[in-house]
């Protein structure tokens, strides 16, 4: 079976390319369409268990929330306003007790806090897992939509917050589940577990700082981090017809994470360069306007990360590493590879 990004390319193929009032299609966060009267964001994403969670260790409302969230996160990262949401649920026996109210207690409430309401939906029965789709419609806020094509030689290359909590939050998740968890890492630094798991559990989708970047005018390319910083620069890249340098002592590790390596004796740099379901966002800017970016990220709360350039399309997408350069392969989360 072919990776899920050969199967996206394959469908783009046979889709063709955008016809009339299509901004742009497959290929980014979301979908940007002309409508009579209005610009519209659309997008969707589905959460599979035993494939994105299991419900072992994630409640159902933290699922309803997350559901949301990675679908805000998709409006967010084009500097969008996300409005109407449309559910379907893949349903099976036996799932526990109240699962539905307290699944809509998270999509309303996480819907909620972004002003997003949910208007429609589907349900079906689902053989053997349970899995939710979110289709979410939006408008773009003050600025126009950023896409992943916009990427410019020169660009510095930043993402809105530490990364890798959420991939140590699962690697912790797994090893507990799988009882593999090392001898005496269960009570120590209780906070970093929790933490790790909590980004991992309950992401907050940048929606705030998407539309303010968008708006300040000197962002160029971005997108949101689901599939590991490592596969999202080689997005960029290949959309914007560009290379980009990441240089490895810059990407920014969330302490977090490093206390969680020591936990579990692992390197924390894998979650943060492939572990994925960060939903920070990754971006481009003008340089020469950073002050901009800067001040756009403050009034979200957020700081500036600078992890790289983007450069040449010939340089190709490299990870620099104690001064050597090395390829930076799209490493990182791809569905129904073997
Ligand atoms: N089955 C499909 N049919 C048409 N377009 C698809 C399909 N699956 C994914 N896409 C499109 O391919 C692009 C990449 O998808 P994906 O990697 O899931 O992006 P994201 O990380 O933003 O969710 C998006 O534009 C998405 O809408
Ligand atoms: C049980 C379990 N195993 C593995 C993962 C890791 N994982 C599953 S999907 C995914 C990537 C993000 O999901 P995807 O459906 O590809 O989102 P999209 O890129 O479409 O937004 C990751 C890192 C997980 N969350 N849960
Ligand atoms: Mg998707």
């Amino acid at each position: 079976m072919p990776g899920e990004f050969e199967i996206i390319e394959r469908i783009r193929r046979q889709v063709g390319p955008p016809g009339p009032g299509v901004l742009q299609g497959i290929g980014d966060d979301a979908a940007v369409l002309e409508a009579p009267g209005a610009t519209l964001l659309a997008s969707s994403d589905a959460l599979v268990e035993g494939i994105h969670f299991h419900l072992s260790y994630m409640s159902p409302r933290q699922v309803g929330r997350k559901a949301m969230a990675v679908n805000l996160s998709d409006v967010g990262s084009m500097g969008g306003r996300p409005l109407f949401a449309l559910v379907t649920l893949g349903l099976r026996r036996g799932l526990p007790e109240g699962f539905l109210d307290e699944l809509y207690a998270g999509l309303l409430e996480m819907g909620r806090t972004h002003g997003t309401q949910v208007v429609g939906g589907d349900t079906v029965t689902s053989p053997e897992r349970f899995f939710i789709d979110v289709a979410i419609l939006g408008v773009p806020g003050e600025g126009p939509p950023v896409l992943r094509s916009g990427a410019r030689v020169g660009d510095r290359v930043a993402v809105t917050a530490p990364l890798g909590a959420s991939g140590a939050g699962l690697a912790w998740l797994l090893a507990e589940r799988e009882e593999r968890l090392p001898a005496g890492a269960r009570g120590a630094a209780q906070e970093a577990v929790l933490a790790c798991v909590r980004a991992h559990l309950e992401p907050t989708p940048r929606v705030q700082a998407g539309q303010a970047l968008a708006a300040c005018g000197a962002v160029h390319a971005m997108m949101d981090i689901s599939d590991g910083l490592a596969s999202e620069v080689n997005h960029v890249a290949r959309e914007s017809g560009v290379g980009i340098r990441v240089r490895g002592g810059d990407v920014p590790v969330a302490p977090e994470a490093s206390e969680m390596g020591r936990l579990l004796d692992a390197d924390p740099f894998p979650w943060a360069l492939s572990g994925g379901e960060d939903y920070e966002l990754l971006f481009t800017y003008n340089p020469a306007a950073e002050d901009r970016v800067q001040a756009a990220l403050a009034g979200a709360g957020l700081r500036l990360h600078v992890l790289g350039e983007v450069t040449r399309r010939e340089e190709g997408v490299t990870l620099e590493r104690e001064g050597q350069l090395h390829p930076l392969p799209p490493a990182g989360y791809v569905h129904l590879q073997d």
